[in-house]
């Protein structure tokens, strides 16, 4: 038996929790042949509490062999000690009447003190991804505020936005999803990201002469892509969840048990390629291999997609500025 990885989930009580804990606990994130112990932390309310004791109770009816062991806390310190994986999904939701800068400082109280915690007592090689909106931003304070950590292990989700993107292009052009390689989705996980399929391909051939639209580009798929949040709010009446969750396990196994030479979609702190400022969580191409990433250089940036990339880009800078007082 291999040793347990210690996976910490914030906000574990919640709709993404409930979609994604299931699946690490049966092995489908870090291999079936991988013990687990899921860390999870609630709010420390009792509503949320007794919530967390609800899932934890069905984690343990369904005898899962990889589950290695289980702690339920309120506390963040609890949650992430010797933590080696830690998924931060929960964050504070958009309310009436809240403005999008309001829930940027929420959330940012929320993410410096879990990347405090991080810095404290998790595992000096702790693999962070955050969920909770808004993804970059959250992981960007998440990483000011662990300083001792390494900042390149801070990620934040744009693998559902690829995802999506990889499901409309499949559509339109008639194609397996799966045979679909070289899409990369630039920027903030928010309508402004921009999903780029100029160097796709399908089985080596190009995707984007196949499709030859470049109207359907612009005014259909990008726009698509990027408000499909919103899509299945309006249709569903709750926020992505099963999608979501399918999109954390895939940034995760594919980070720690590699792409395969694929290219996958992380929003990763810049390292000042393609013109964004270091530090910027942006999403770009990366492939995986020994649970390390590497950035995909070296890409063409034509006219239209430096506008696109710099629109994102100027979104991060100001959610940037908008919490720089609370970074120090
Ligand atoms: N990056 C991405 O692609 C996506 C991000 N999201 C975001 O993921 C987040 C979670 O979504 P859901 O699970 O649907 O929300 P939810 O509201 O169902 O669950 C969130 C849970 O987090 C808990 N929570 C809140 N603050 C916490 C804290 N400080 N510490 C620990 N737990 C805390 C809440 O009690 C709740 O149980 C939201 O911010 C949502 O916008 C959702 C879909 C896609
Ligand atoms: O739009 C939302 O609030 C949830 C989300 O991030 C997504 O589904 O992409």
């Amino acid at each position: 038996m291999k040793t347990p990885v210690r996976v910490a989930v914030t906000g574990a009580a919640g709709q993404i929790g409930y979609a994604l804990l299931f699946r690490i606990a049966s092995g489908e994130m870090l291999g079936k042949d991988q013990p687990v112990i899921l860390q999870l932390l609630e709010l420390p309310l009792e509503k949320a509490q007794a919530a967390l004791r609800g899932v934890m109770m069905e984690l343990e009816d369904c005898a899962f062999p990889l589950l290695a062991g289980m702690v339920g806390t309120d506390d963040a310190e609890v949650a992430f000690k010797d933590a080696d994986i830690a998924l931060l999904v929960g964050a504070r939701p958009r309310g009436p009447g809240m403005e999008r800068k309001d829930l940027l400082l929420e959330n940012a109280k929320i993410f410096t003190a879990q990347g405090v915690a991080l810095n404290k007592v998790a595992s000096r090689d702790v693999k962070v991804l955050v969920v909770g909106n808004p993804a970059n931003t959250n992981a960007y304070i998440a990483m000011k505020s662990a300083p001792d950590l390494k900042a390149a292990n801070f990620t934040a989700m744009l693998r559902l936005d690829h995802n999506r993107a990889l499901s409309q292009l499949a559509n339109k052009a008639g194609v397996a999803v799966g045979d679909i390689e070289k899409l990369v989705v630039w920027g903030n996980h928010s309508p402004t990201m921009y999903p780029d399929y100029r160097f796709a391909t399908v089985k080596g051939e190009s995707l984007k002469d196949r499709i030859n639209d470049a109207d359907w580009n612009a005014n259909a798929f990008i726009p698509q892509v990027g408000k499909r949040g919103a899509a299945i709010i309006e249709a569903r009446g709750l926020s992505s969840a099963a999608s979501a969750a399918n999109a954390a396990i895939d940034h995760v196994r594919d980070w720690v048990l590699g792409s395969s030479g694929k290219w996958v979609t992380m929003g990763v702190p810049s390292d000042g390629s393609y013109g964004i400022p270091e530090g910027v969580i942006y999403g770009v191409a990366v492939t995986t291999e020994n649970g390390e990433y590497t950035r995909v250089e070296g890409l063409e940036v034509d006219g239209f997609s430096r506008a696109a990339m710099d629109k994102t880009l100027a979104e991060l800078e100001e959610e940037r500025a908008g919490v720089a007082h609370l970074l120090g």
